[in-house]
């Protein structure tokens, strides 16, 4: 769903091709709204913090590498604690969902909106909405205190279940309206995203006072504009223990062959990153770089060579490489999931029965196993480092609620978290650039073919030929594409 309302865009241009792409506020729609103290300024942890509230007027620059004369671009507002706060503490009635497929840390990222909700701003009233978006449409919800929560963070899944599909923005909010919540924070994807700007919409044209902030999920790392969301360190970390399997299987038999399918719908980020963790991998397959099978350069052709030079070798292919091949070889249908997400034919067990057939006519041995670890990778808790980015998440999504900001998504640009707006969240998806030097790095770490001619390399370093997933319409059309 695209945006409806033309006005929704913040745009606030400064000097040198400086642009704020702003959040909307409470205020934008509701006149004469009380404003208080924000109860940090008597919180004891934060006595010697120098700046308790962040400076109104700091934004976050999404590019970072500049030259003398470069525009300064894009900049989103600095997350963090407002100088005055929208609600009083006991005024707020807050919600929260999770939404879409499951990812490490969204039990930690439950607990820390519940802890810091209560901690921080002294606010005890916190709903849990069960089983995603319909949730809402249920009688039921879960109380959430900072004792119900506080070890829900060494569980993998969601205490709040998740659902796809089914979301209906009029009764959802009449749901929102009937129950008193005015504050909601909702967890997921790039759906989820959309839906909370819908969600978003629909509050605004009603003129409620409820601000709506959306936490960015992705165990496929695939949000746009933001540097990486919580659960994908985690998913890479997981995936060596399948690459590490699929090694010592290989390593142990005559022509071993280990295939590890590894998440990554339209990104490759997963495989990509567990590729370079691991170094037993001799080649990735992603869906941004096309590969070929059969012919000279071919993939048939590098297994051959590589299980002649080694004796084994280990192949990490992400769910979404190689559909166009697939599509080629079978009929495939056109499945949807309740979300109108693809369902995807499976690479792993495609690839691993070409690779067999190829043996097989070439009359030589292979021992080739294929290993899926999908669900055991997301069902984990998240890891250390990904707990620290879900407690930041969290801090961040409420300082920007209490401070009135509605219809954001909060999340981490170059290293600093950002208040962004919905709309620049959903309108494309982060994915692997095959031009930059990362993926560069990964075909010099597995020595695999590169699968281009030289008149295929040529058109993608063409600037006027790149592909601009981070683009924004309302910008310059020579915006860069996002560097990994
Ligand atoms: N384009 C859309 N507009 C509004 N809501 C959507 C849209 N796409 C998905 N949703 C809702 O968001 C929820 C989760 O979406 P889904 O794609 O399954 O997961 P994710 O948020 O991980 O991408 C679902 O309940 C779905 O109805
Ligand atoms: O089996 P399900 O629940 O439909 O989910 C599977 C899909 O969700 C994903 O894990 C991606 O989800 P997110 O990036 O939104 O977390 C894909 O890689 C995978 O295809
Ligand atoms: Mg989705």
């Amino acid at each position: 769903m695209g945006i409806e309302d033309e006005s929704l865009y913040k745009i606030v241009r400064g000097d040198f091709g400086y642009v704020l792409e702003d959040v909307p506020h409470l205020a934008d729609y509701l006149s004469d709204l009380p404003t208080y103290r924000n109860p940090l300024e008597d919180n004891a942890s934060y006595a010697a913090v120098r700046q308790y509230h962040i400076n109104e007027d700091d934004t976050i620059t999404k590019k970072i590498v500049v030259q003398k004369n470069s525009p300064r671009g894009p900049h989103f507002r600095r997350a963090g604690p407002g100088k005055r706060v929208y609600f009083q503490s006991d005024e707020v009635r807050a919600c929260i969902v999770t939404c879409g497929g499951l990812c490490p840390g969204l039990n930690t990222l439950i607990r820390e909106l519940v802890c810091g909700l209560s901690h921080m701003y002294g606010v005890d009233q916190v709903l849990g909405i069960e089983g995603g978006y319909r949730g809402f449409y249920a009688r039921n919800t879960i109380t959430l205190t900072p004792k119900s929560v506080n070890d829900i963070h060494k569980r993998g899944g969601t205490i709040l279940g998740t659902s796809r599909g089914d979301h209906d923005p009029i009764k959802l909010v009449d749901s929102i309206q009937d129950r008193g919540i005015n504050q909601v924070y909702i967890i997921g994807g790039n759906g989820t995203q959309k839906g909370a700007s819908v969600i978003f919409q629909e509050i605004r044209r009603r003129g409620l006072k409820v601000a709506v902030c959306g936490i960015p999920k992705s165990i496929d790392n695939d949000v746009a504009v933001i540097d990486k969301s919580f659960g994908f360190d985690t998913a890479v970390e997981e995936a060596q223990r399948a690459i590490n399997a699929a090694h010592v299987e290989a390593e142990s038999v005559e022509n071993g062959i280990g295939v590890v399918k590894l998440m990554g719908r339209f990104s490759g980020f997963i495989a990509m990153y567990a590729t370079l963790a691991s170094r037993d991998v001799d080649c990735c397959l992603i869906p941004e770089s096309p590969f070929y099978l059969e012919g000279k350069g071919g993939l048939l052709e590098f297994i051959e060579k590589r299980l002649k030079e080694n004796g084994h070798m280990v192949l990490v292919v992400a769910e979404g490489a190689g559909q166009k091949l697939i599509e080629a070889s079978m009929k495939c249908m056109d499945n949807k999931d309740a979300s109108e997400n693809l369902l995807l034919p499976d690479v792993g067990m495609w690839l691993s029965q070409k690779i067999k057939d190829y043996f097989k006519s070439r009359k030589m041995l292979l021992n080739l196993k294929y290993i899926d670890p999908t669900y055991m990778i997301r069902a984990i808790p998240s890891n250390a480092s990904d707990n620290v980015l879900c407690t930041l998440q969290a801090h961040c999504a409420i300082h920007g609620t209490m401070a009135g900001y509605t219809g954001f998504t909060v999340g981490l640009i170059n290293g600093r978290n950002s208040f962004i707006p919905f709309h620049r969240v959903t309108q494309s998806r982060n994915k692997v650039s095959i031009t930059d030097r990362m993926w560069g790095r990964l075909l010099m770490s597995t020595n695999q073919p590169i699968f281009l001619s030289p008149s295929d390399i040529e058109e993608l370093k063409d600037p006027e030929e790149t592909i601009i997933s981070d683009a924004d319409p309302l910008l310059s059309p020579s915006s860069p594409a996002p560097r990994h």
